[in-house]
């Protein structure tokens, strides 16, 4: 089974939601003349890091963005992996992705995890305590959001469920590109699995990004690479391919998990 992918990086412009959803409506739009199966978005796309502006800014309850990611999947017949926007949920605020698939139902919700505090989220932010696990456009699959990416126990975690593909959508600034995509490879070569993690390009007050929204095969070869452009990419997924790398080598198998403490 193939399933087509489209990366939706963008230049998410700094305290402004209201640009960023019709920048998120052209990208979905893209995405689906290109007759992709999911777009998936980057992280905080909603009001990018103006964390100390996420009581006039975040969405309340995650209503708009759920609103917004139902009608185009709808609109489009296409799965969205909605990278994550911040919610605000009674007096806390959260980054968070929501998942739907092309009729608008919601699949999955996760939390980021792993508050990034040289980013001030642990000054702003609720950490989440629970994993995404869904099936979209057929495949089994879990979501993360940028940061997580550095806690493989927690990767594992979700992916010994049973997941064909892991997504990651991140705000992953230019001075640590290289650490991202030796991270990424090695989150789908240990775990068997397809990885599509997309970053933004552009820049924020205190940092420069610089995109590489990657698709990564299960043998840790990257089969796209946005590079620096600000649009929609597009890769093919070959899941057939899981089963030649999973057969000889059964690392899920052969774990010995009463040694790992
Ligand atoms: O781990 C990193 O280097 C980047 C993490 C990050 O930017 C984030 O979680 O928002």
């Amino acid at each position: 089974m193939k399933i087509k992918v489209a990366l939706g990086q963008f230049n998410i412009q700094f305290a402004q939601p209201a640009a960023n959803r019709t920048r998120v409506r052209e990208l979905v739009a893209a995405a689906a003349d290109g007759e992709a199966d999911v777009v998936v978005l980057p992280e905080m796309w909603n009001t990018g890091y103006a964390l100390d502006k996420l009581p006039a800014l975040a969405d309340e309850g995650g209503q708009e963005t759920l609103a917004l990611l139902q009608e185009l999947a709808r609109q489009y017949q296409v799965g969205i992996v909605g990278g994550s926007v911040a919610v605000k949920i009674g007096p806390h605020f959260v980054n968070r992705t929501l998942v739907v698939d092309p009729l608008g139902n919601l699949l999955g919700q996760y939390d980021k995890v792993h508050l990034f505090g040289l980013m001030a989220e642990d000054q702003y932010l609720q950490a989440g305590n629970q994993e995404n696990y869904f099936r979209l456009a057929g495949v089994p699959s879990a979501s993360f959001i940028c940061y997580d990416l550095r806690f493989p126990e927690w990767i594992r975690t979700v992916a010994r469920h049973g997941t064909d593909l892991l997504y990651f959508p991140a705000e992953w600034p230019a001075v640590r590109i290289p650490q991202w995509e030796i991270l990424l490879r090695a989150r789908a070569v240990e775990n068997q699995c397809f990885v599509v993690a997309v970053n933004r390009v552009g820049d924020d007050p205190d940092n420069h990004f610089n995109g590489h929204s990657l698709v990564i095969d299960p043998l840790g070869r990257v089969i796209a690479d946005a590079g620096e452009r600000d649009g929609v990419i597009f890769a093919e997924i070959d899941l057939d391919q899981l089963g030649t790398v999973r057969g000889p080598i059964p690392v899920f198998a052969d774990r010995r998990p009463e040694l790992y403490k």
